[in-house]
């Protein structure tokens, strides 16, 4: 009998695993109900017996106190933590400077908001209530045993400092295992974010099998750490089983040759060996665990602890800017401390409402001064004033809340043409639909004719109506954008690039603002739809109405403005009107017009 008792505690610690905790209150259960149903009247009036219930009641009671604990407590405070953290990430993404976009790549960040909120919201709540409550079984367990027999507790000890050493030497491996396993994770979800992006130029140069190959690799490497960290569990749960099952052993051991042990005390001892020792293994596995998820709590904090661009300063005046007068001078640009700037000594000066051209050749600054304008780039040196605004010196939100940009990629975000033209609802269908007019993305006709129905056409698609070509005519777009309700998918996938320029540029002139700026803003679209959205911008942000800062391409865009910025090198080679700087020999201005193949044209308009 006392054979198959020693080798029914070491057959449950060893085999059973996590299911140890199941059996072992089936084996203390049926110890007592062993005992209970025993013939001899001696144990059955045992006043010990009672005693030893009381204890388990006592364990049940404290059982229903730590699961309260577990769920209302520990969950919901780890639900509000969680919460906290993702609020202090997205606001420190949202405000990051250019620089840190430009170098952390976009797999690190998504990283931080797929893989690492998993373990925050769904892993670390419930490995601290799983930990807790198992923590407060070993109290209650010790405290029967020491109620019960000092001897006891002695094992008891032993066993708790032997698990101690072992978890402490997993977590010195498995922390670093760990980090090393959420390192790798962000090269797969960078090389899935890229491969994304170029499908169309992977399949044109026909190499899938390549890029399979490369991601394979990085899955790989992940799944490396992974499966190490795997090893490291199970070195963990069976050398903490092997020592239960030892512990357990020599109870049973005690048990069978200890002279004058009571029936009682042989049942509960045995019982409590066998739940004690599933209690300390899952509760120093899960503070293991808590550890090493806590790892993704460390790597969250660490990106909502960057430097974030500087929100505070003055408040604009609420209708800043009225007149849209712009002056740069001296300015001093850099895309990082360590590099070089880009801009060197910048000066010029925008009347109000004039329309001003900026030309020079690729790197010469054109983009970095769009940026500095919005202080996406902070000034090393030199001030832009905005009427006579220090734009340094305002908040940031109010600088770039009155400015608008059309940049070289037009931004869209999945939804409809409306929350695309209007997101924050100011607008009407008609202000929408005249927008919409006005950059050609829809006939005068169809316009004419939604202000007068009640524009409750079926939402269309361009790519149903079959022009998901770039805008050419006004008849070929006339029925893309009809409906405000047409979708938009994802960065506006299912339209052109000139659509998406024109749906920007719709967007622009629905805000109207005072001073505007337009970085190759119609680089994408033909020759015809060009020369009829530059008479829409003419007409929209004409005289009295707005400053614009075109960036151009095309000299015809820009030949008739009021003053031409030509820069090189970071700094303005030529400023002036067409006609002035058309009468610097040798200018290099002068140059562009002259070998740009529309001479002609172009001195038509700049000297008509
Ligand atoms: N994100 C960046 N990080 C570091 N340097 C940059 C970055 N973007 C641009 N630069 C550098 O700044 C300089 C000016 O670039 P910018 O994009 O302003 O030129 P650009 O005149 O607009 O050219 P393009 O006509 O080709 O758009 C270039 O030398 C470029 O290498």
């Amino acid at each position: 009998m006392s054979g198959l008792m020693i080798g029914r505690a070491w057959w449950v610690n060893v085999w059973t695993g996590s299911t140890a905790e199941t059996k072992s209150h089936h084996e203390q259960y049926s110890t007592l109900l062993q005992h209970t149903m025993q013939p001899t009247a001696s144990i059955r009036q045992d006043d010990e017996l009672a005693k030893y219930l009381g204890i388990y009641v006592a364990i049940s009671v404290l059982s229903c106190i730590h699961g309260t604990i577990r769920y209302y407590f520990v969950l919901s405070a780890a639900v509000r933590a969680s919460r906290n953290l993702f609020n202090g990430l997205i606001y420190s993404i949202l405000r990051a400077p250019l620089r840190w976009l430009d170098t952390v790549p976009l797999g690190r960040i998504l990283n931080r908001f797929t893989a690492d909120f998993h373990s925050i919201d769904s892993r670390i709540g419930y490995d601290i209530g799983f930990f807790v409550s198992k923590l407060l079984e070993v109290v209650a367990v010790m405290v029967a045993g020491v109620l019960v027999n000092w001897l006891v507790i002695l094992f008891a000890l032993i066993l708790l400092v032997v698990c101690l050493k072992l978890a402490l030497s997993y977590l010195a491996g498995a922390r670093q295992t760990k980090r090393l396993e959420s390192t790798a994770k962000s090269p797969v979800f960078e090389q899935f974010g890229s491969s994304l992006a170029g499908l169309i130029t992977i399949r044109a140069f026909s190499k899938p099998d390549t890029y399979i190959d490369i991601m394979y690799g990085k899955i790989n490497r992940h799944a490396q750490a992974w499966w190490t960290l795997w090893l490291f569990n199970r070195w963990l749960a069976f050398r903490m089983s092997v020592v239960g099952a030892i512990f357990s052993t020599v109870t049973a051991g005690l048990v069978v040759y200890v002279p004058n042990i009571t029936a009682s005390l042989a049942g509960f001892a045995l019982s409590f060996a066998l739940q004690y020792n599933t209690a300390i293994t899952f509760a120093l596995r899960q503070y293991a665990n808590i550890e090493l998820n806590m790892n993704a709590t460390e790597r969250v904090i660490e990106y909502s602890n960057i430097e974030i661009e500087n929100q505070g300063g003055a408040d604009a005046p609420a209708a800043w800017p009225t007149e849209g007068r712009l002056e740069v001078h001296d300015l001093v640009v850099g895309y990082a401390p360590e590099l070089p700037p880009v801009l060197n000594g910048l000066s010029f000066t925008a009347e109000s409402n004039q329309r001003v051209g900026v030309v020079g050749r690729t790197g010469a600054g054109k983009s970095s001064l769009t940026l500095a304008l919005f202080r996406f780039l902070e000034a090393r040196s030199g001030q832009i004033f905005i009427d006579g605004l220090d734009v340094s010196k305002i908040k940031l939100h109010d600088l770039r809340s009155r400015l608008a940009i059309i940049p070289q990629d037009p931004v869209l975000f999945s939804g409809t043409v409306r929350s695309n033209l209007d997101p924050f609802d100011e607008y009407s269908d008609t202000e929408l639909y005249d927008a919409l007019a006005r950059v050609h993305l829809i006939s005068e006709a169809d316009d004419d004719e939604l202000t007068l129905t009640s524009r409750t056409a079926t939402p269309r698609l361009p790519s149903e109506t079959g022009t998901s070509t770039p805008a050419t005519t006004k008849k070929s777009n006339s029925n893309a954008f009809t409906s405000l309700s047409a979708t938009i998918s994802e960065g506006g996938l299912n339209l052109s690039q000139g659509q998406r320029q024109l749906l920007c540029l719709a967007r622009a002139i629905v805000a109207r603002p005072k001073i505007m700026v337009l970085d190759e803003a119609t680089s994408a679209v033909d020759m015809e739809t060009d020369a009829l959205i530059q008479q829409s911008i003419r007409a929209e942000f004409g005289r009295n109405a707005t400053t614009l800062l075109v960036i151009a391409h095309r000299l015809s865009t820009i030949a008739d403005f009021d003053r031409i910025l030509v820069m090189d090198a970071g700094h303005a080679a030529e400023f002036g009107s067409p006609r002035e700087l058309m009468e610097i020999e040798g200018g290099v201005f002068k140059n562009l017009v002259e070998n740009s193949g529309e001479k002609d044209v172009l001195e038509k308009m700049i000297f008509a």
